[in-house]
């Protein structure tokens, strides 16, 4: 195996519970929703967000917040969608409300990674570059705001869909520095996981408490991992 220099991150899953997404920030999104509408309907800062949002559902405030609640309730990961979320979440991380819940391991180990292997951390999630900018800069440890840790940034929309080979060569090809043979990506999600090496990365499965249960083939196939602690020093 080559030696790894990049390590690429999934969030929901692998740096965080989804008990954060699904019960903490989805709800509060959807409180934040018909108010935000109603301030910014007609604001030029919230044009973006709306135009992207298919036109049938973009004609009034309770059609677009109907859409948003149907594709919440069935979590799709819609890149109109994850970019309004991130902009529902702004407020509620700004003033204290929100902090992501980092498993205990993750901020010291990207720091060791960092500081003694000189070790790239970058991140590729569902999640909007925005949000996820939002999530790394406002977490519940001590440093609370990590982001100066990471050195990259990667959404459905910069990459493409995150269960697809291309999207994990597009994302190496930005960085060609470094050989797509020395990334290794780690998410909770099995064909994530299966694209990323199909690419050429290095990839392991990461088995958080709240995850959903892996399938024994997936454990046979490929390598599984409860903590960064399991990789150590690189
Ligand atoms: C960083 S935004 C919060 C998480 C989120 O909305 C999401 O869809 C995360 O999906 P992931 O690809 O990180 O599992
Ligand atoms: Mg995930």
């Amino acid at each position: 195996m080559a030696p790894i220099r990049v390590v690429l991150l999934d969030i929901e899953g692998t740096v965080c519970p989804i008990s954060f997404v699904k019960d903490v920030l989805f709800p509060y999104a959807l409180e934040a929703l018909p108010g935000t509408l109603k301030a910014k309907w007609d604001s030029p800062e919230f044009a973006p967000y709306r135009a992207a949002f298919p036109a049938e559902h973009a004609g009034s405030q309770e059609s677009l917040a109907a859409h948003v609640r149907d594709l919440m309730s069935k979590d799709l990961k819609i890149s109109y969608l994850k970019s309004l979320q991130g902009y529902l979440w702004e407020t509620g991380y700004r003033n204290g409300e929100l902090k992501a819940p980092l498993f205990l391991d993750v901020a010291p180990q990207l720091a060791r990674w960092r500081e003694h292997g000189g070790v790239k951390v970058m991140i590729y999630s569902s999640g909007s570059v925005p949000a996820q900018k939002l999530l790394f800069g406002h977490t519940n440890g001590e440093p609370s705001d990590i982001l100066p840790w990471l050195s990259d940034f990667f959404d459905t929309v910069n990459a493409g869909p995150k269960q697809e080979k291309a999207s994990y060569e597009k994302i190496a090809a930005k960085h060609q520095e470094y050989p797509i043979g020395e990334w290794l990506f780690l998410s909770d999600n099995v064909k994530e996981v299966e694209a990323a090496k199909q690419a050429g990365m290095q990839s392991y499965i990461v088995d958080r408490p709240g995850n959903a249960e892996l399938p024994e083939e997936a454990r046979k196939q490929h390598r599984v991992i409860k903590s960064f602690e399991e990789i150590g020093d690189l």
